[in-house]
């Protein structure tokens, strides 16, 4: 599934490229206000920090909400008190767009992360032109000399990688790139099982210093305590935020 995945993102950027070439929006990317500091934002601190995501649906769950006004939902979860905003921009399965992630950028001032099946400098280039803050880098979707090259990219462009990861193996190339900002999925996104056991399992593994972000099936403030008491720094929530009041939600959550 994570293959078919990626070569569906790929697809649609190459489409894309056609339209607009990469030196295009190379120089799109480098034309924007410098990114703004996500390390700063997502530092370690007394409380948990959420990453809010901006998700219509997934080939796992299916429809999770229309969200007819993503900008609106960004303002919502910047009020709740998220720290960053994630917004899926993969088309075929979680129904997003790079357009989604422009409206989000324009209507908040928190730093926004590009979350997609990322495999191609392209890919980068495009979110920083959109006034993305941050990229997803999946480790099992990447074979080494690819992930080094764009976690650099990233870094050169004044963006933050959030490298996500599954298994030991993945977070210790996640470790080897000098990743500053490592998450452990409790999904597989290759069976879509669920193990929200994994992070704790996975946690003691990430060297301090290195802020870590506990991703997927948060359903209830337990389960955000549940990752706290395990280490997580920071935790990465879209279901619960588009199905529930995300005001209300996230506020209940920052409470846990
Ligand atoms: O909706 P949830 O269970 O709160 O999960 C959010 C997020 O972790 C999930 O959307 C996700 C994590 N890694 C991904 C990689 C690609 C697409 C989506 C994801």
């Amino acid at each position: 599934m994570l293959d078919s995945l990626v070569a569906g993102a790929l697809a649609d950027a190459s489409e894309r490229r056609a339209i607009r070439s990469l030196a295009d929006v190379e120089s799109a990317a480098l034309a924007r206000p410098a990114a703004l500091d996500a390390l700063a934002q997502l530092a370690p601190s007394d409380r948990v920090k959420i990453i809010a995501e901006v998700k219509r649906s997934s080939p796992s769950r299916g429809a999770l909400a229309e969200i007819p006004d993503p900008a609106a939902l960004a303002l919502a979860y910047e009020t709740g008190g998220a720290s960053v905003i994630s917004v899926l921009t993969e088309g075929r399965k979680f129904g997003g767009s790079l357009a989604d992630l422009e409206a989000v950028r324009a209507a908040v001032s928190l730093p926004v992360l590009r979350k997609d099946f990322v495999a191609e400098p392209y890919q980068v280039f495009e979110a920083r032109a959109a006034g993305a803050d941050l990229v997803l880098l999946i480790v099992a979707a990447l074979e080494t000399p690819l992930l080094t090259e764009l976690y650099d990219l990233i870094n050169q462009l004044g963006m933050t990688a959030l490298v996500e990861t599954h298994t030991a193996d993945e977070l210790d190339r996640a470790i080897d790139l000098g990743a500053q900002l490592v998450g452990v999925n409790a999904r597989n996104l290759s069976t879509f099982e669920l193990d929200q056991n994994l992070f704790g399992t996975l946690a003691d593994r990430i060297p301090a210093g290195v802020i870590r972000v506990a991703e997927s099936a948060v359903k209830t403030p337990a389960d955000v305590a549940h990752y706290r008491a395990a280490g997580a720094d920071v935790v990465l929530i879209g279901e619960a935020l588009v199905t529930g009041d995300p005001v209300a939600t996230l506020t209940e959550f920052l409470g846990s």
